[in-house]
């Protein structure tokens, strides 16, 4: 289920905040300037839907973001379950980095954490299907698909030619409590 964790960034074992009332979340992460909305993901993927199939099936809801907050680019991140190199597609965002411009990404299905790491805070986002999360432009953060990887995300994108992230060097993201995958208890 979507939650939100809030530690102090010295602190990952004690959190702040803890909560799975949407509204207490979406108020959190408005604060500091991150957008999070949960639409509707209703529609089925086959297990080998390519990008365009995905594009296609959102195409509403893609048109709508993009022209709402003026994303140029969208492109589509597909984990399915049981894939092979679990581990090192799981590597490949665990590091704390920042990307130049705000982004958006859509859980069309599975699940995530993104862990946000603003004003001395980190805000752990477990994000479901359904759900829309902004990340803005120079924020800190990293994201854990868990040990048992699976989700499909819609990424938006304000530079023509797509992700390009930043990494930031520090050693932040493997202090705090990964993401163990959606029956875990919440953190
Ligand atoms: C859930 S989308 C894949 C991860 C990603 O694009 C990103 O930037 C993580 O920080
Ligand atoms: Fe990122
Ligand atoms: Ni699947």
């Amino acid at each position: 289920m979507t939650h939100l964790t809030v530690y102090r960034d010295h602190d990952p074992s004690f959190p702040e905040l803890a909560t799975r009332d949407l509204i207490v979340l979406v108020g959190h992460l408005a604060m500091t300037g991150i957008l999070f909305e949960r639409w509707a993901a209703s529609h089925s993927l086959p297990h080998d839907a390519g990008s365009e199939d995905v594009l296609a099936a959102y195409a509403t809801d893609v048109a709508r973001l993009q022209a709402a907050r003026g994303y140029k680019t969208v492109d589509v991140a597909r984990v399915p379950r049981g894939v092979a190199n679990a581990a090192d597609l799981r590597a490949k965002f665990l590091d704390e980095h920042t990307h130049s411009e705000d982004e958006a990404r859509f859980f069309v299905e599975g699940s995530g954490a993104f862990y946000l790491h603003i004003d001395r805070r980190v805000f752990r986002i477990v994000c479901e299907t359904g759900d829309l999360l902004s990340v803005p432009a120079g924020v800190r953060h990293w994201f854990d698909m868990g040990p048992d990887p699976h989700f499909t995300a819609i990424r938006f994108f304000k530079r023509p030619d797509g992700w390009m992230a930043e990494p930031t060097g520090a050693d932040i993201a493997a202090r705090f409590p990964g993401y163990e995958g959606p029956t875990a208890s919440p953190r």
